[in-house]
């Protein structure tokens, strides 16, 4: 089994090797405990070895998300103009100067098919070997009874391309679950993110709830985001 390798300091180790590849991953989490960061560190570390990413952002201005990589160190503007990354403008729905900047613009989100095939076009375009749906809770919000079908919709066309994907899950700051039960079965694998309280501080931990394909850690691990982005601080350590 080929695995992906998240580039994240210590989270290849915790999952044997990586994220195997063609798996649908959930990274699910409550606000601000990391998922954007998290989501665009895999991308980066994939350009930066040759493989060419897909952002989709629903959550986000384009021109935000660039910046706020860019804080980060990942500046992802060569990597569009050389062809080896694609953002796709799931946000604007071509309001504003959107159109002038971004080649990959969904008009309408309430049609799935539309959103569907301007993935698919930015994944062909760029052979894509990692895509970020961020947040794919974005796209359900309004008819949670169609959750699961449009995740399996969307896995089989991800892993039919050939990409390893995160879909970004946003649950509430109390929630036990990640998304919703049709959303976590239909998904090759989990990793949560939480923030907590604890004596007056934050501290933030992660867990693999599940990944298709491969051993991995069952143990909570603590991390941080640092200006170089999220590294996990314990890797061997259970969180007490
Ligand atoms: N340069 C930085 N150094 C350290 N921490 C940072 C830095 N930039 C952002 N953060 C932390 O990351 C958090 C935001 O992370 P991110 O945007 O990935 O969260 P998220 O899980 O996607 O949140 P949401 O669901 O609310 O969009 C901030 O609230 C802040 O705590």
């Amino acid at each position: 089994m080929n695995k992906i390798k998240t580039g994240i300091e210590g989270l290849d180790e915790i999952l044997y090797g990586g994220i195997p590849e063609k798996n649908v991953v959930l990274l699910s989490g409550g606000p601000g405990t990391g998922k954007s960061i998290f989501s665009q560190q895999f991308l980066w570390y994939g350009l930066q070895n040759g493989e060419s990413g897909i952002y989709v952002a629903l959550e986000e201005h384009p021109i935000q998300v660039r910046q706020n990589m860019k804080q980060f160190g990942w500046d992802i503007k060569p990597f569009e103009e050389q062809g080896l990354f694609a953002m796709v403008d799931a946000f604007t729905a071509g309001v504003g100067k959107s159109k002038e900047f971004e080649k990959y613009i969904v008009m309408d989100l309430t049609d799935l098919r539309d959103f569907i095939d301007v993935l698919r076009q930015a994944i062909k375009d760029i052979d894509a070997k990692r895509v970020v749906i961020d947040s794919v809770t974005t796209l359900y919000l309004n008819k949670p009874a169609f959750a699961r079908n449009i995740i399996l919709q969307l896995k089989r066309v991800l892993a039919g391309l050939g990409c390893t994907s995160l879909l970004v899950s946003q649950i509430s700051v109390d929630e036990r679950g990640f998304g919703g039960p049709g959303v976590e079965h239909g998904v090759d694998g989990i990793i949560r993110l939480d923030l907590d309280e604890i004596q007056g501080e934050l501290k933030r931990t992660l867990i693999i709830w599940k990944m298709r394909g491969t051993k991995h850690s069952l143990k909570r691990h603590s991390f941080e985001i640092t200006e170089n982005g999220i590294l996990i601080t314990n890797g061997r350590e259970v969180v007490g």
